[in-house]
């Protein structure tokens, strides 16, 4: 079964309908193709909002960004032989952006979701501006864009500008693996540098489409990383030796969070087996086991909230001014302020962080003698005179706790870092991008501690068998198990394990294991 929101036909149409996270990550990876609307009606009312734009103009009506200065600057007027200069300047003046680039899937992601906005049809732009970034998707010619330098809001400017300069042929693309100025890429196309009608700038720039982008990326990461650690605990459970019944259905039905729930739900189908796991000796696990629903319920909890708030970001109208074409108003607003994706991303990657802390807690338990109930010393697979030289997941354990904290340190809120910028018109802003920046960083540090974990529980649960013969695994653990040990060989001899976790790390990027689908 697909997951909720994922269409079966190849193509994602742009015209206003209502897009979800997958329609978005499926276009980043090139599964799907941007088709922009082709009906008359969708057609027709982009024209109208253009028409009407151009028709207020010659009527010499004041709109900001078209007939005045940016931001603090609209008390500037401009002069009419200047407006058709105006968002020329407004792209090349926002040409400071810094740090990294965002990658290939980010990229195509950022253009999707802009896309995604201006098709609502409200912002005044040219179809010749919308089939330029339809074609931009198609032939993935993808503008460079520094991550770093929006405020988020006023949207994503800095970073915009990039996709407003590759449309117009100036600044440098990806394309087909090359780092290459855009208007030679354009030009190898047939495609012709845009001159960008009044606003078109603006309508560009002035909004959330990076932080977006990013936050549907992240949401799906998450989504996949909460599965792996639910499947990881249970491997846990059954290496530890641990208790199954701390899942049980009439305890977990006493406390009615949905996700939380549904992580029990899913640890009970992993560890129900002809013989549950149960220590004798000690009748309550460790909080990292004991509690794992409780702190992987909270983001199991928090996905479906995060995902209402960003898919209505990404069908949002969100630049300034609003040009409304059945009404024939010009709606001057703050629609770029980003502050639910701000306020998702904060909360996403505490959630997600906590996983990795969870992660962590139960390694630290499953290499120590003292609490491992009977396992070797750092879960090491060596046995008689070699034993003493080989030192199984000692660095593993130290790497994802490196990992962990690294992850945990990230989770300062963003959003509450506002400060007053650009002569204090934006003297309130979302840091929504700083705070989606974080979120994948979280992410990239968790999947790391989830792909040492993958290690971590093969090993365990070899190991516990070589001392329990009879331990029972669920077919779904039976079946992981299986799979883990075709592609890591049991530790025996020390080994260097990077090129493996990295292969790991691929594997969960591609979601390789179905978890949980019904
Ligand atoms: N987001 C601002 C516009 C703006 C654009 C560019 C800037 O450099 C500054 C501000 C607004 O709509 O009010």
């Amino acid at each position: 079964m697909s997951p909720p929101g994922i269409k079966s036909e190849r193509a994602v149409r742009f015209d206003g309908s209502r897009l979800a996270i997958e329609d978005v990550s499926s276009l980043s990876r090139r599964e799907r193709e941007a088709e922009l609307g082709t009906t008359s009606d969708f057609r027709q009312r982009i024209t109208r909002g253009a028409e009407f734009l151009d028709r207020l103009l010659a009527e010499d009506g004041n709109i900001y960004g078209v007939t005045t200065g940016y931001g603090d600057s609209c008390t500037v007027s401009i002069p009419p032989d200047l407006v058709a200069e105006l968002p020329h300047h407004l792209y090349a003046y926002h040409g400071i952006g810094a740090g990294r680039f965002l990658t290939p899937e980010e990229t195509r992601a950022v253009l999707a979701t802009r896309l995604a906005s201006l098709t609502q049809g409200v912002s005044g732009v040219g179809l010749g501006l919308l089939t330029q970034l339809e074609q931009l998707m198609r032939l993935d010619i993808l503008p460079l864009i520094p991550a770093e330098g929006s405020v988020g809001a006023s949207g994503d400017l800095t970073p915009l500008s990039y996709v407003a300069a590759v449309l117009c042929g100036e600044r440098e693309v990806w394309h087909r693996g090359e780092k290459r100025p855009a208007a030679e890429v354009l030009a190898q196309h047939g495609l012709k540098p845009l001159k960008l009608r009044p606003k078109e700038g603006l309508a560009i720039m002035n909004g959330t489409s990076v932080m977006t982008a990013l936050a549907c990326l992240a949401w799906e990461r998450a989504e996949y990383v909460s599965r792996l650690a639910t499947r990881l605990t249970a491997f846990n459970v059954v290496a530890s030796a641990g208790n199954a019944h701390h899942f049980d259905e009439a305890l977990f039905a006493l406390k009615p969070h949905v996700g939380q729930q549904r992580v029990a739900a899913r640890l009970r189908q992993d560890l129900a087996s002809e013989r549950p796991s149960r220590n004798e000796q000690r009748l309550q696990d460790r909080y990292s086991l004991r509690c794992a629903p409780h702190v992987m319920g909270v983001l199991e909890d928090a996905l479906p909230f995060f995902r209402a708030q960003i898919e209505n970001e990404l069908n949002s109208a969100n630049d300034n001014p609003l040009i409304d074409p059945d009404s024939e108003r010009v709606l001057h607003g703050g629609h770029f302020y980003g502050g639910h994706i701000a306020f998702a991303m904060d909360g996403l990657k505490n959630a997600v962080a906590n996983v990795a802390d969870l992660l962590d807690r139960q390694l630290a338990l499953l290499v120590d003698t003292r609490y491992n109930h009977g396992l070797p010393s750092n879960l090491s697979g060596s046995t008689g005179p070699r034993a003493a030289i080989n030192h199984g997941l000692k660095a593993v354990q130290i790497s994802v706790s490196a990992w962990t904290a690294e992850a945990l340190k990230q989770t300062m809120p963003a959003s509450v870092f506002s400060r007053s910028t650009e002569c204090h018109n934006q003297d309130k802003v979302s840091m929504g991008t700083i705070a989606a920046r974080d979120c994948l960083r979280v992410l990239e540090l968790t999947e790391q501690v989830v792909a040492a974990m993958l290690i971590a529980a093969r090993q365990g649960v070899t190991l516990r068998r070589r001392i329990a013969q009879e331990t029972g695994l669920s077919p779904s653990l039976a079946s992981m198990q299986a799979d883990l040990e075709q592609r890591i060989p049991l530790v025996v001899e020390d080994r260097a394990l990077d090129k493996e976790l990295q292969v790991l790390l691929g594997a969960i990027r591609a979601r390789e294991w179905r978890l949980y689908e019904a």
